[in-house]
């Protein structure tokens, strides 16, 4: 299994930049960028990190394979002195990352990256590629598991997805996110995702009747037998014929295990078959719905009292139907003058997209009596937290919207990942990523997870951070005005 990514997998002009950079003798400037989102996706109250195992399998097998250097040579004229450079090229930074499966909030730093400028162009493309679709899926999964609650969650989408690593890659996302089983078996062999599968209407469509294709699955999986029963029509025929055939099944010391049902009024039809089911005796057999679903026709079903065990969820989330990008972006927060960091910043006249200069540290601070998150503190590395001191939280937004928080505790949200081009960080299996993020979501308030118009939660800059902020953005307007 090749997990090798191609180092071309990047954006035109990181390559232009990487050789004009080359050219100026500036290639080896040390260099620190931030990623991070700025808008919350779905009118969700969070993001799920996810993306981190792609980051790292790519960072670390990222090399110019001659073919690649070849191709360079040919369409960008690139000198063979930087093209020797291309062909030792290593990652040599030092990268942190929030684990998979964390709750992220806007203007948090997913990653922080620091190393040489070169590398650091090379990389925004793919780092803000897959973290921004995988992150994306995993919420959107982490939204239908919310108002799923304990039912089983089916990932169905592969056929529906865009391309191949949308569909294996956003397959784990939604795991992580709190999907139970995917149909497609690939990312079950290569993630240790469960699978599942029931079957189509071609499985029917190829017998001369249902009862004998209902039949005839059930005799090739006695112990696992799903029917889709919406052929012909799901009262009348597809449900009598599958309880038919569980009868048999029953008699033969197996069971049906389920029905699934794919079109038609799913409130009405699962609340009908339930019945049929259980008049038959069969009240093991659980009932799948799929059909166009996610997180508001899953809730809308629910609250009609569907007898639905099992969803079945394509489409809507693997293409992350309603907010297909996150809209990540990779910005430099800092630069090593002289053996000092020294911030820079990026204007616009959008407020919002104003970044923050230095490089930082995320920490979520925990009320020690309630065990929930009271909001989260980004702050520049070299500042400490000291636990046994008030900590004062502010909105960057609206600095007189403030809070004093006491007896806390600040968790670091930043692990480190790459030290020098060197892999520190040990993978975590998925179990644990999902885990993880089954303990990040009960730090929350239901008030932040809810579907619809969460409540906002609040991320604080450090005093020292809005002041360096301040200061520089103070600083180039002045320049600009002395220049007018
Ligand atoms: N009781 C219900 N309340 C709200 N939405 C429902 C209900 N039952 C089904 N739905 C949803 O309504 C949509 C119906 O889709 P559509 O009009 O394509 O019909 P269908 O029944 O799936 O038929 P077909 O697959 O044969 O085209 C789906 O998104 C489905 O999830
Ligand atoms: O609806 P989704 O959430 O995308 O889930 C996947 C769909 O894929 C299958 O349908 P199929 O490809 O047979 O087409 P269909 O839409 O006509 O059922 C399955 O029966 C689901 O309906
Ligand atoms: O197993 C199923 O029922 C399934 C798998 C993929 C897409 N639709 C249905």
């Amino acid at each position: 299994m090749s997990l090798s990514i191609s180092a071309l997998h990047t954006d035109k002009y990181q390559l232009t930049m990487m050789y004009a950079h080359y050219k100026n003798g500036t290639h080896q400037n040390r260099r620190a960028f931030d990623l991070y989102f700025r808008k919350l996706p779905f009118g969700n109250g969070y993001v799920v990190f996810a993306g981190l195992e792609r980051v790292v399998q790519y960072l670390e097998g990222l090399r110019f394979q001659e073919e690649d250097i070849r191709f360079l040579e040919r369409e960008m004229a690139f000198e063979p002195e930087f093209l020797d450079l291309l062909r030792s090229f290593r990652f040599t930074g030092t990268l942190h990352a929030m684990p998979e499966g964390t709750l992220a909030f806007p203007g948090e730093p997913l990653i922080r990256v620091e190393g040489n400028i070169m590398e650091l162009q090379l990389i925004e493309t793919a780092l803000l590629n897959f973290v921004g679709y995988q992150s994306l899926i995993a919420t959107k999964a982490a939204r239908v598991r919310h108002v799923a609650g304990q039912d089983t969650l089916l990932e169905f989408g592969t056929r529906r997805a865009q391309e191949k690593d949308a569909a294996v890659w956003g397959t784990r996302a939604a795991y992580i996110g709190g999907f139970d089983a995917t149909s497609n078996t690939y990312a079950s062999q290569r993630f240790g995702i469960p699978s599942s599968g029931t079957h189509a209407h071609a499985w029917v469509q190829d017998f001369p009747t249902e009862l004998e294709a209902f039949r005839a699955y059930a005799a090739a999986f006695p112990e696992a037998t799903t029917l889709l029963v919406d052929t012909y029509d799901t009262l009348k025929s597809g449900v009598p014929h599958a309880i038919k055939v569980g009868l048999e099944l029953k008699q033969q010391g197996n069971k049906l295990a389920g029905i699934r049902l794919d079109s038609g009024d799913l409130a009405y039809l699962s609340k009908q078959a339930r019945i049929m089911l259980d008049e038959a005796g069969l009240t093991d057999t659980k009932i799948t719905a799929s059909s166009d679903l996610d997180e508001f026709t899953i809730l809308n079903l629910k609250s009609q009292g569907a007898k639905i065990d099992a969803w079945g969820v394509g489409t809507k989330l693997i293409t992350a139907f309603d907010q297909p990008a996150l809209g990540a972006v990779y910005k430099m927060v800092a630069r090593l003058e002289d053996g000092e960091w020294a911030p820079t910043i990026k204007i616009s006249s959008n407020p919002a997209k104003i970044t923050t200069p230095c490089r930082k540290n995320v920490y979520r601070i925990i009320d020690r009596k309630s065990g929930k998150a009271r909001g989260d503190l980004i702050t520049a590395v070299e500042e400490t937290i000291d636990e046994s001191k008030p900590l004062h939280l502010f909105d960057p937004e609206h600095p007189f919207r403030r809070k004093k928080v006491k007896h806390y505790q600040a968790m670091p949200l930043l692990q480190p990942i790459f030290q020098n081009g060197k892999r520190v960080y040990q993978l975590p299996p998925l179990s644990e990523i999902r885990k993880h993020h089954q303990q990040q979501l009960s730090l929350f308030w239901e008030e932040y997870l809810r579907i619809l118009n969460p409540e906002v939660y609040p991320v604080s800059l450090s005093r020292q951070l809005w002041d360096t902020k301040q200061q520089l953005l103070n600083r180039i307007y002045d320049s600009i005005k002395a220049e007018e």
